[in-house]
């Protein structure tokens, strides 16, 4: 069989995006998402998203991480859909639409995707750490000379440690660079470093906040710069915004 499917990458973490309305993709081929994400005899792609219908919002966006599993929301792979839907005409340039954390409203403003993330209730703080659910869970913690940082050996070594090692965990490393704040993530299903991670990007504006960053925060990623808003609620964070580019980088049809 033929496959059609487009490719985007939002501040490159990249996503292979099939318009999946016809319900035709077995959601439940967690080989053949793996084979798509692979670099070297697929596609290649940190995530894989499909783009279906659904009666009460303008669409669904059901996510797989590159280990081919579904998994918790990707904030970077939102807003790429966001543009995806926009540019197959599914929306204009507002949504709301439903994703694995819940609905989420989004608009497309001087070419960047304004995505609305879901509120944060806690920041646990810990011993040298920060955890947070953003849609999806995150580590987050300050290191100096971010550039140089060995993210991949202490990401693994955070993300399988003995707490996290069942569910997992994202890893973020931060660090504040004059205004901006820098941010480099080891990805869970990934399993590596990506460039960019929007639910990490987020999580990270939100406890530099604690330390007095003010919204919004201007975020650098090896991939490119993200910009995060936010409001103080009673309890937590409310109307997160995560802003930034996603664009599509090619279509084609690969044999599966
Ligand atoms: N790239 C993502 C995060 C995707 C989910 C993550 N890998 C997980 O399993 O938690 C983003 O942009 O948020």
């Amino acid at each position: 069989m033929n496959l059609k499917f487009f490719k985007y990458q939002g501040t490159g973490n990249d996503f292979i995006m099939v318009d999946n309305r016809k319900k035709f993709f077995d959601t439940a081929n967690t080989d053949l998402v793996k084979f798509l994400c692979d670099r070297r005899f697929g596609v290649g792609g940190d995530g894989f998203i499909l783009l279906e219908e659904h009666p009460d919002y303008d669409f669904q966006m059901v996510y797989f991480n590159s280990d081919g599993n579904q998994s918790s929301m990707c904030g970077n792979g939102g807003r790429c859909i966001v543009q995806f839907a926009s540019d197959m005409g599914v929306i204009g340039s507002e949504t709301s639409f439903l994703a694995i954390d819940g609905p989420h409203d989004a608009y497309i403003k001087d070419g960047l995707v304004h995505l609305k993330m879901i509120d944060v209730d806690a920041v646990e703080e810990g011993n040298g750490f920060y955890f947070l659910n953003t849609g999806s869970p995150h580590y987050v913690q300050y290191v100096q000379k971010i550039k140089e940082f060995a993210v991949y050996d202490e990401g693994y070594k955070v993300r399988n440690n003995e707490r996290f090692r069942k569910e997992g965990t994202n890893v973020n490393f931060i660090e504040k660079d004059g205004d901006r704040l820098w941010v480099r993530t080891y990805e869970r299903g990934v399993e590596d470093e990506t460039y960019s991670c929007g639910t990490g990007v987020t999580a990270s504006a939100l406890v530099a906040s604690l330390q007095g960053m003010k919204s919004p925060v201007p975020v650098t990623t090896l991939g490119g710069d993200l910009s995060i808003s936010f409001q103080k609620a009673d309890k937590g964070y409310k109307d997160i915004y995560l802003i930034g580019p996603a664009k599509q980088v090619f279509e084609g049809i690969i044999k599966i």
